[in-house]
């Protein structure tokens, strides 16, 4: 089924394609620091959680040089692999090096890992640190793996049927998944739907072929339901796709 079709009829994404990655990372750090200063206005604070991967690191750089008040901001992460911050697969390192630095250097960072920690320690304490933020997150920007995940919603993972409960109250969770590489600790469904701006970023033709199976798997019934699919069917609003070649 083609993509626009599957939009206007589960109208759970907005498609915004972009001629380059430059471009795709110009409008949405523009639409992030546009969302960010409307809250700080509203609110006097505002959060975002970012994800990790490789995706993310131009518009990192973009943002961080975004004119806002970034001394109201707090940054975290949608979720994280289970790695101190020198491991090269540390979430919280690329955010640190990409996006906390310029004007973002200001903003109060919330990691997930936490050293001396077992995983469960730091699910239990980073799920009291969330609970404790002024939610909702005014922005959560998701990626995607080639399989379909999303935050860390691994196809195997042992908790992914709590991890996309809608009627979950923890923030965060611990995840085992064998294709994940390493354990991780991710954002529920039920705290990243509620974001006042939701948006997944993907770049390649690889990752739209990924997408576009998702959402006709998940229309169909047919054929393996991908984590990705989940999150966008239980968002309240469209979900807000960018992606470009
Ligand atoms: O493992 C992860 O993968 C996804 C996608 O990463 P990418 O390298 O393909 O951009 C990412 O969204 C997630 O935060 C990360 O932990």
């Amino acid at each position: 089924m083609a993509r626009e079709q599957l939009s206007a009829m589960t109208e759970s994404f907005h498609w915004n394609e972009f001629a380059d990655r430059e471009a795709l990372a110009e409008a949405l750090a523009g639409r992030i620091a546009g969302l960010l200063s409307a809250a700080v206005e509203r609110r006097g604070t505002a959060l975002l959680a970012v994800s990790g991967g490789t995706t993310p690191a131009r518009l990192f750089e973009v943002l961080s040089n975004q004119p806002i008040a970034w001394d109201r901001v707090t940054v975290t992460l949608v979720d994280e692999r289970f790695v101190p911050p020198s491991s090269p697969r540390s979430n919280a390192a690329l955010v640190t090096a990409k996006l906390l630095q310029g004007r973002a250097a200001a903003a109060r960072f919330l990691p997930l890992f936490r050293r001396g920690e077992t995983l469960d320690e730091a699910a239990a304490d980073g799920d009291r640190e969330i609970a404790a933020l002024p939610l909702p997150f005014d922005v959560v920007i998701l990626g995607m793996g080639g399989d379909g995940h999303t935050a860390s919603f691994f196809p195997d993972a042992l908790e992914l049927p709590a991890l996309l409960d809608p009627e979950n109250s923890l923030a965060l969770m611990p995840v085992h998944a064998d294709s994940a590489g390493e354990p991780r600790l991710t954002l529920t469904l039920p705290r990243i739907v509620a974001a006042g701006f939701l948006a997944l970023h993907i770049e390649g033709d690889e990752k739209r072929a990924t997408f576009d199976k998702a959402m006709s798997n998940g229309a169909t019934g047919k054929g393996p339901q991908l984590p990705i699919h989940a999150v966008l069917d239980a968002s309240p609003r469209p979900v807000e796709v960018y992606w470009a070649p």
